[in-house]
C-alpha cells in the first residue's frame, strides 16, 4: 500500500470557547492509503487540551505512513497507540479502505445490521449573550432542529441562567436543550447554577465539574435529577471508572479525542449496556473526521441526537460535505466508505 499525509489549516468563521480555551482554527493532517487503485482516508486534527500536541501528532502520522508504506498496518496503528488524533487517522484510513473494499458504506461495515440514512443533531450555540442566544436558538427551530446545545460556565450564574431561559423562551417547550459547563463550575456554583434551572426542563448538563471530580458529578446527579453527561471525563477516566462512580447518565463521544471510531464505539456500546445513552461529537474536525463520526453515530440505532452539526463553524474544509445538515439531521452517505476523497476530492465533487 502507498500512505501520503497532507497538512491542513482550516479557519472557524467565529472563534467557540471550550475548558481549554478559545478555539480559532483546526490545523491537522489528512491521511491517505491506496492499496491496488483502492482508497482509505483518514484525518488527524489534534486539539491540545484533548488530545497529543500538533508536532506529537505530526510525528505519529509521519511514523504510521512509513510503517503503511512498508505494508504494516499493525505496526502503524502500534505506533499511534498513545496519540488519539494521529490514531483516529490510520484507524479511519484503514476502516474507510475496508467499507470501500468490501462495497459498503462505512457504518455498516462498523457492525451496523441496518439501513440508517440519517443521525438526529442538536445545533451548537456558543459563548453568546441572551438576545443573539434566543434569536440562534429560533433559527434553529426554524431550520428543523429538535435539539440545541448551550456553551454555559463563562459568566456570573445568573447571566448563563438568563441565556437558557431566553433560548428556551424563544424554542418553546418541545426542543431539548443541553447546556455545557466545559469542567467552569465548582460544586456550589453548580448546584446553584442548577438550582437556578430547576424550572427550565434540561436534556441534560455536560461536564458541570472538572474532568477528575467524578464523585462530586455522582452527587450533583443524585441531588439535582439532571441527567449528567459526561465529556472531559472520557480523556482521564475509563468507562468502568465512571460507570463504577455512578457519575453519568449520557456519555459525549469525540472519536478524534478517544482515538478512532473503533474505540469511540466500544465505548458507545458498554454505555448502552448500562442504560447510559451515548453521544457522537467532533472537536470541530474536517470533513473527513466529521463524516466518519456520522458513520459512527448511524452505527449505533436510534441514538440521540448528536454534535455532528459542526461543519458550519468552519469557514473552510477539506472538501464538499458527504453528510450535509438537512432538518435537523445529518444525511448519512450510502457510498462505499466514508464517501469522500477529502483533498485528494475531484473538482467535481465525487
Ligand atoms: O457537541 C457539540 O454540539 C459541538 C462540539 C463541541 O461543543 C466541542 C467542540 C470542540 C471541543 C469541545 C467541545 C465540547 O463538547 O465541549
Ligand atoms: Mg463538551
Amino acid at each position: 500500500m502507498d500512505a501520503e499525509m497532507v497538512a491542513f489549516d482550516l479557519p472557524l468563521t467565529s472563534p467557540l470557547s471550550t475548558a481549554a480555551g478559545w478555539i480559532e482554527r483546526r490545523e491537522g493532517w489528512a491521511l491517505r492509503i491506496d492499496s491496488g487503485g483502492t482508497t482509505g482516508l483518514g484525518e488527524a486534527t489534534p486539539l491540545p487540551g484533548w488530545t497529543e500536541s500538533l508536532s506529537a501528532c505530526r510525528a505519529g502520522i509521519t511514523d504510521a505512513v512509513e510503517q503503511l508504506n512498508a505494508d504494516d498496518p499493525a505496526a502503524a496503528l502500534a505506533v499511534v497507540e498513545e496519540l488519539p488524533a494521529a490514531r483516529h487517522a490510520v484507524s479511519l484510513a484503514l476502516a474507510d479502505l475496508r467499507a470501500t473494499e468490501n462495497d459498503e458504506p462505512l457504518y455498516r461495515s462498523l457492525g451496523s445490521v441496518g439501513r440508517t440514512t440519517r443521525v438526529p443533531v442538536n445545533a451548537t450555540i456558543g459563548d453568546v449573550g441572551p438576545d443573539v442566544a434566543a434569536t440562534a436558538a429560533h433559527e434553529a427551530l426554524g431550520e428543523g432542529f429538535r435539539a440545541i446545545k448551550l456553551k454555559v460556565g463563562n459568566r456570573p450564574i445568573e447571566k448563563d441562567v438568563d441565556r437558557v431561559e431566553a433560548v428556551r423562551e424563544a424554542v418553546g417547550p418541545n426542543v431539548a436543550i443541553r447546556v455545557d459547563a466545559n469542567g467552569a463550575w465548582s460544586r456550589e456554583q453548580a448546584r446553584h447554577a442548577l438550582t437556578l434551572l430547576s424550572g427550565t426542563i434540561l436534556d441534560y448538563v455536560e461536564q458541570p465539574l472538572e474532568a477528575d471530580d467524578l464523585a462530586g458529578l455522582a452527587e450533583l446527579r443524585e441531588l439535582t435529577g439532571i441527567d449528567m453527561a459526561l465529556d472531559e471525563s472520557l480523556a482521564s477516566h475509563s468507562f468502568e471508572e465512571i460507570q463504577g462512580a455512578d457519575a453519568a447518565d449520557v456519555l459525549v463521544l469525540k472519536p478524534m479525542a478517544l482515538g478512532g471510531l473503533d474505540r469511540a464505539r466500544r465505548i458507545a456500546r458498554d454505555a448502552r449496556r448500562e442504560g447510559i445513552r451515548p453521544v457522537i461529537t467532533t472537536t470541530i474536525d474536517g470533513v473527513v473526521a466529521r463524516a466518519g463520526a456520522v458513520h459512527l453515530a448511524a452505527s449505533l440505532p436510534g441514538i440521540d441526537a448528536c454534535g455532528l452539526a459542526t461543519g458550519g463553524m468552519l469557514a473552510e474544509d477539506l472538501a464538499a460535505d458527504p453528510a450535509p445538515i438537512e432538518e435537523g439531521n445529518a444525511v448519512v452517505p450510502q457510498y462505499a466508505g466514508l464517501g469522500t476523497q477529502g483533498p485528494w476530492e475531484r473538482g467535481d465533487g465525487r
